[in-house]
């Protein structure tokens, strides 16, 4: 027979649900571990009229994504992504299907597969990351609508010819002189969005997040330091395939993804009704995971609260979505398609920082007086700047 009980909640109020339980808190990630301290690893909540079910223990989201995963693919509306109609091209917005499929796998082969990363390497080590606060998409699209026409013109009277670049808005220009494959200039505008959101703020936050954790704690940032001094040794810039040989520095990123997952509550939307220990998940529910919580969660790590990347050192854990306790990039068929830049990135801009200077607070701050508050937006961001002095090392120097 059918379990019907809902997991257990906050009593709702006629119309306004759970609003007031969720209290002024605007960093909704924090709101909902506070409420499942009481309510528990499952527990649902309602706002208006849309049932949401917050799963705080990697148990449950193994047991929903290994029994469920093709049932909960969609996304919530969000009406931000309607610009332009985005949210219909969108992959991180459609649902599963062929058109995301198709999506997925010109991402993966084309953009994101081992040989395209390494080919366009150097353009990583070249220019770093630009860090947008502010998103506009209608702006953000006009722009790369602009980015298209002139790279296209570039190409001139003969467009198979190529611009003589080798960056990935040629690689899917050229898909779309291949009518075969099906792609338009409209849908090529729409992947620069989704690739443009999907990687700024992420991982500028979490570099800034890493940088800010290593100078509070000054021997773990020296570790990290005489780690990268060892493998590169001096005269030389970072590569990405040193990453490899930098245990402590993976261990530094891991780390700081379990306090600071850019997005700390990942949404998705129940397609039929979810049964899980014992209790239903109504079709439509919004089932939100709630990595921010799982992250400091005292039950699964040792002082949570705590930066100690050493905890991943020899550890089998990892952040690829198949250890629950630790998913900042998501899991299962909807995991983040940017992962094996994102992986890239994060490691060849920290270990390019600690590389090339030391760092150290601004005069008259102490590690203890960091602020470590977070701002609400896409993303969650620091809510002051670091500050940070750099240092001129001889490295720096011999790189001049
Ligand atoms: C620190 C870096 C990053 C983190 C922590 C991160 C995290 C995530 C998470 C949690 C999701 C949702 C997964 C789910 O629903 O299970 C996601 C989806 C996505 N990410 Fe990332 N991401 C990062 C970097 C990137 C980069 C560099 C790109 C692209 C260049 C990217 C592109 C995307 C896209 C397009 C989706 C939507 C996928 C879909 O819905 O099928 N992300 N990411």
């Amino acid at each position: 027979h059918k379990p019907r009980k809902l997991p257990p909640g906050p009593s709702p109020l006629p119309i306004l649900g759970n609003l007031f339980q969720l209290g002024r808190e605007k960093l909704y990630h924090k709101a909902v571990t506070k409420l499942s301290k009481v309510y528990g690893p499952l527990m649902s909540v309602k706002l208006g009229n849309q049932m949401i079910v917050v799963v705080s223990s990697p148990n449950l989201v193994r047991e929903i994504c290994q029994k469920y995963d093709h049932t909960f693919y969609r996304r919530l509306d969000l009406d931000a992504s309607r610009a332009l109609d985005h949210h219909k091209f969108s992959i991180a917005w459609i649902p599963t299907g062929k058109k995301w499929n198709d999506i997925r796998r010109l991402f993966k082969e084309q953009i994101f597969s081992s040989e395209r990363l390494n080919a366009s390497q150097g353009i990583r080590q070249e220019k770093g990351i630009r860090h947008e606060t502010e998103v506009y998409f209608v702006k953000l699209l006009e722009a790369f609508e602009d980015i298209i026409t002139q790279r296209l013109q570039a190409r001139g009277a003969s467009p198979t010819s190529g611009s003589g670049k080798s960056d990935l808005l040629e690689v899917f220009l050229d898909l779309c002189q291949h009518r075969e494959a099906g792609w338009s200039y409209n849908d090529v505008k729409h992947f620069l969005l989704d690739l443009f959101l999907g990687a700024t703020d992420t991982t500028s936050s979490t570099v800034e997040w890493a940088m800010v954790e290593l100078l509070r704690s000054p021997d773990k940032k020296e570790k990290a330091r005489a780690e990268i001094r060892e493998v590169i040794g001096q005269g030389r810039s970072v590569k990405e395939s040193d990453i490899s040989r930098l245990p402590y520095l993976q261990a530094v990123v891991k780390e700081t993804l379990r306090l600071h997952p850019p997005a700390p509550i990942v949404p998705r939307k129940a397609d039929t009704d979810i049964e899980v220990d014992s209790y239903i998940l109504p079709k439509d529910s919004l089932i939100v995971f709630n990595l921010w919580g799982m992250g400091r969660d005292s039950n699964l790590w040792l002082n949570p609260d705590s930066f100690v990347p050493e905890r991943f050192l020899n550890s089998e854990s990892d952040d690829k979505g198949q250890h629950f306790k630790l998913t900042p990039f998501g899991t299962g068929r909807r995991i983040c398609v940017g992962y094996a830049l994102a992986q890239r990135m994060l490691h060849l801009m920290l270990a390019s920082l600690l590389h090339n200077f030391d760092w150290k607070l601004e005069d008259g701050i102490k590690p203890e007086d960091v602020d470590m508050s977070e701002r609400p937006g896409l993303t969650v961001q620091k809510a002051v700047p670091l500050m940070a002095i750099p240092i001129r090392t001889s490295i720096w120097k011999s790189l001049k």
